[in-house]
């Protein structure tokens, strides 16, 4: 054990003398005792370090009294110091001690043997007490850094520590909570049913054992601000391992709730729309079908898709096609009660959750309402868009008794509403299943078709009725199906339209028309047009322009020889978009048709604005051509329409002579129909010409 050195500071060299002898009796260890005769000579060791203890005598030549001590605390306030005195200083002493000194010894203990041991100790305490004090500023300041509050109590819940922290959450001073029940101070309800909740300390102390605050606590502060906390208690046990108290450490999550909050929200509901996403409405459906299936009663499923949506996000860019959906959305929201829940799937499909009692008639009145609000134009950004909707409706539980067969049979209720003229609503039959199978297993056998390469195209001839020469040819889509034979375009073009695959059949098409009429052009054939359909998919499609250019130049074959068949209502569902891609056709050199002509609703100031070569007037008309039928009215007065709009007018459909005779009497100017021929394969058609195998028509 190293020995403690003793600094003697005394004017008198016996007491010295007395002390060194006493302490280098000791038994318990070695003293080192140093000696200073003055009080200026004591602080120079002092300074240099490695002293114990400090024993000093008050009365020095150069100093005396309270100041001696002073002086020598100032300088080393961690080292203990006693004061020696006789009987005659000892008040002097005592009042060091209450500045600091360790204790005061009398000159008559001096050779006390006790004395080596009882300076061992208080150098020993003053160590210890050094040590404990270091710990506990540590602490202290730890307590004052960390950014959660940390409170304490003792074991009766009275609050006996605040850290800074903890002061700024609750509102209480140190100084003022101290003692007071922390149920008043550290005040916690429960942030669901706002009924106030238990304190965490309180069980704490009554179990012994550390735990969580309860996981939606919210503080309500002292001026009534609510913040929500997370945090932890544990009991303080003395050494004999009784409870003193407790500790419990709290921190603001206002943040990260709130982040999880919104983390919640976005996993339930649209990110655009703020409606519950396919996930939340199967769950919310779920519950319904559960209830209604207790109680009886039904639920109904409306299935919505906006009809022309896509046409306008190509068009007016996505930006304007969100806000589209939010307005939509809004004006659903506003159709229906509180107690349906109104989701989008995606994209701009959205189904309608409808409770009903035991008939559907809210499912009617919403799908009407709905129908009827949302055919109101939507102004976006300086645009007023139209937009009309395709409703289908399933109903538990005669039509599913699970969410996903109900979804699934809304869904295909609302193709058949859509197929059926679109802006409507349609209620799900069973047939609607069979014709949905089949409806994917054409689906599937188109793909392959594609691949497979199992079209082929037939041909059709116009004819000039002035001089019954053939001035084109219309080509029409066959599929070699491998199994069913022959299928015609009516029985697979809606498919390939609803499923996106007329881009790459139209693809196909093309090409193939261009290639046919090359090849007449190069067998010396004559020269006439060939005509292709065009489907509204692939006319908005942003590579139509391009694939229609390429068609042209793999097959060289000059544009004016190729004619595009667009529907009426194909160009009139959105006018103004039409235009610049009707242009950019012409531009290409090639010629443009109206087809259908007289179903649409176009107007003439409309059809003029269109760079159109002609116009095809809808097989119906022709057909109800007869002697007496007004209809008769309706053909002259489109075949007059197109002579005013300078463009040559064709009639489909010509049957009968009796037809003929109309349109030549009317000065139609092609006529297109079996009674010149059927369309029939390239060879075929190419025989016809060669044979001169149409007949010419002249007025009769
Ligand atoms: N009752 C009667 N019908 C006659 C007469 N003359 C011709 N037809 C038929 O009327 C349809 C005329 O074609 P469309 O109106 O463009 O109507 C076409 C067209 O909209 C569509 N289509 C055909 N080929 C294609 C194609 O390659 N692409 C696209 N997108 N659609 C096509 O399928 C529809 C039906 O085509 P098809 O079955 O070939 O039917 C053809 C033709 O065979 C007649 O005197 N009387």
């Amino acid at each position: 054990m190293p020995a403690n050195t003793v600094l003697v500071i005394t004017g008198e060299a016996a007491d010295a003398n007395l002390i060194r002898a006493s302490l280098a009796a000791a038994r318990d260890g070695p003293f080192a005792t140093e000696w200073t005769p003055d009080l200026s000579t004591g602080l120079s060791r002092l300074r240099t370090g490695g002293v114990d203890i400090v024993l000093v005598n008050l009365f020095l030549p150069d100093s005396s009294g309270a100041e001696t001590f002073d002086a020598l605390f100032s300088l080393v306030p961690s080292t203990p110091i006693m004061v020696l005195c006789d009987e005659e200083n000892e008040p002097a002493a005592i009042e060091t001690v209450q500045r600091g000194a360790q204790g005061y010894l009398s000159k008559g203990f001096f050779p006390n043997a006790l004395i080596p041991q009882a300076l061992r100790s208080i150098i020993q305490r003053k160590k210890v007490e050094e040590a404990l004090y270091l710990e506990k500023e540590r602490a202290r300041v730890t307590l004052e850094c960390i950014g959660d509050g940390v409170l304490s109590t003792d074991v009766s819940c009275k609050v006996t520590y605040l850290n800074m922290q903890a002061e700024r959450m609750t509102g209480w001073a140190r100084e003022e909570a101290r003692g007071r029940p922390i149920a008043e101070v550290l005040k916690l309800i429960d942030g669901e049913t706002r009924e106030p909740a238990r304190n965490p300390v309180e069980l704490v102390i009554a179990n012994g054992k550390n735990m969580a605050l309860y996981a939606r606590s919210v503080l309500v502060r002292r001026d009534g601000l609510e913040i929500p906390v997370e945090d932890s208690a544990a009991p303080i046990f003395d050494m004999a391992g009784a409870i003193t108290g407790a500790v419990v450490t709290f921190r603001d999550v206002s943040e990260t709730r709130a982040m999880a909050d919104r983390m919640a929200h976005l996993a339930e509901h649209d990110y655009l729309t703020g409606l519950p996403n396919r996930l939340l409405f199967n769950d919310r459906l779920a519950q319904a079908t559960a209830y209604a299936k207790r109680h009886q009663t039904k639920v109904a499923v409306l299935f919505l898709d906006l009809d022309n949506f896509k046409h306008i996000n190509d068009s007016l860019g996505h930006t304007i096609g969100d806000r589209l959906l939010e307005s939509v959305s809004k004006r659903l929201v506003a159709q229906v009660r509180q107690s349906d829940t109104v989701s989008r799937l995606g994209g701009d499909e959205f189904v309608i959750m409808i409770l009903e009692e035991s008939h559907t008639e809210h499912a009617n009145i919403a799908a009407e309402k709905v129908l009827r609000a949302l055919a109101e134009p939507h102004v976006i950004s300086g645009h007023e868009l139209h937009i009309t909707t395709s409703i289908g409706i399933s109903v538990y539980p005669s039509d599913g008794e699970d969410v996903e067969t109900l979804i699934k049979n809304a869904d295909t209720a609302m193709y058949h509403a859509k197929r059926n003229g679109r802006n409507d609503f349609q209620f799900f039959n069973n047939e609607m299943n069979v014709w949905a199978v089949e409806r994917q297993a054409t689906e599937a056998d188109l793909r392959k078709a594609i691949d497979r390469n199992e079209f082929v195209l037939h041909y059709q001839p116009k004819i000039d009725l002035a001089s019954g020469q053939v001035t084109g040819a219309e080509a029409l889509v066959r599929w070699l199906h491998p199994r069913r034979g022959v299928v015609f375009p009516d029985s697979f073009i809606p498919v390939a339209e609803d499923s996106g695959l007329i881009v790459a059949i139209g693809r196909i098409v093309l090409r193939g028309a261009c290639q046919q009429a090359k090849t007449w052009l190069d067998q010396g054939l004559g020269s006439f047009v060939v005509s292709v359909n065009v489907s509204a998919l692939e006319f908005r499609d942003k590579n139509f322009i391009r694939s229609t250019r390429e068609a042209l130049q793999e097959t060289a074959l000059d544009p004016c020889f190729l004619q595009i068949e667009l529907t009426e209502s194909v160009l009139m569902r959105n006018v103004d978009s039409s235009i610049p891609i009707l242009h950019e056709l012409k531009q290409l050199g090639v010629q443009l048709a109206v087809d259908d002509f007289g179903t649409g609703y176009s107007s003439l100031s409309y059809l003029s604005r269109l760079p159109i070569d002609v116009l095809k007037i809808d097989q119906s008309f022709v057909q109800r051509i007869s002697s007496k039928s007004d209809d008769c009215i309706i053909a002259s007065a489109v075949i007059s329409m197109g002579a005013s709009l300078r463009q040559r007018v064709i009639a489909e459909g010509v049957e009968t002579q009796e037809q003929l005779n109309f349109l030549n009497t009317h000065r139609c100017n092609e006529g297109q129909g079996f009674l010149f021929s059927a369309p029939v394969p390239a060879e075929e058609f190419g025989r016809l010409i060669r044979e001169c195998v149409v007949t010419p028509a002249r007025p009769q």
